[in-house]
């Protein structure tokens, strides 16, 4: 039978001369599951983040996908491996369309050969077509990514993502900066594609953690404060005095 756990972490620690960002964590997220961490600033969520990707070495502790030791891979492979990751500032091409830089994230297009030998073919034309409607974005496809939208530009790179049809997507405050309406649409996305695949979302607006999170993850100073449900997190007194409170 599968591990309905997808990501297994395990006293994790990074040391930056000798302050410690993520310290000894233990977290465990599972199959199609939307987990939220949340925290105050400098609590270590963006590290922990870091550190599943491969941006930043681990010093300590273990963080298995699957069964793969994600700790030992450099940030290719762990992408190869199914996890993908958005940042806060949108990475799309600003000149080109929406339809090209879905193109352009299609997997074979990173192949060995590079993206100049890269072949458009009927299947990647119906995937781009498919992703574009998940993300908002099927009657823009011809538009240059440039002219979106603030909160399109962020779906865009959200669907640059999924066209990799990632196991485990991680994003970092994607609502930041969004209209009411595009918050809204958000958390459908993400409810949508969390059908699938895992997703853990680092984000400080409460109204949209309530809105999508199965469980929820409080960090503080590198280590777990809290976790469970979001209504038992938010009536967690330590989670109010350093967090919730504020
Ligand atoms: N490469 C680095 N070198 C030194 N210190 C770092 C490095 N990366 C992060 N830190 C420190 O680690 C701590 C945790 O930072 P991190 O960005 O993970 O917090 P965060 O919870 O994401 O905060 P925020 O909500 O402000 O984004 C901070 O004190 C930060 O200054």
């Amino acid at each position: 039978m599968t591990s309905p756990i997808l990501l297994a972490i395990e006293d994790l620690t990074v040391s930056f001369d000798g302050f410690k960002a993520v310290d000894g964590l233990n977290l465990y997220v599972e199959r199609n599951e939307v987990r939220v961490v949340i925290g105050p600033n400098g609590a270590g969520k963006t590290t922990l983040l870091d550190l599943i990707c491969g941006k930043t070495k681990a010093s300590a502790g273990s963080i298995k996908f699957k069964d793969t030791e994600l700790t030992k891979l450099v940030e290719h492979d762990i992408v190869k491996a199914g996890v993908g990751r958005k940042f806060q500032t949108p990475s799309i091409y600003e000149n080109l369309s929406v339809r090209e830089n879905l193109e352009l994230s299609y997997p074979k297009g990173r192949n060995v050969f590079g993206s100049l030998f890269f072949k458009v073919t009927d299947k990647v034309r119906a995937r781009v077509l498919e992703v574009a409607k998940d993300i908002f974005l099927s009657d823009r496809l011809d538009t240059s990514a440039g002219l979106l939208s603030h909160g399109q530009k962020q779906w865009l790179e959200i669907g640059m993502l999924l066209i990799q049809d990632p196991e485990l997507l991680m994003l970092d405050e994607p609502v930041a900066g969004m209209s009411v309406s595009e918050r809204e649409a958000t958390a459908e996305l993400l409810g949508r594609i969390s059908k699938n695949r895992s997703v853990i979302v680092i984000e400080h607006d409460m109204d949209f953690v309530k809105d999508i999170a199965h469980r929820v993850t409080v960090l503080h100073q590198g280590k777990l404060l809290a976790e469970g449900k979001m209504d038992e997190v938010q009536q967690n007194e330590k989670v109010i005095e350093v967090y919730l409170g504020h």
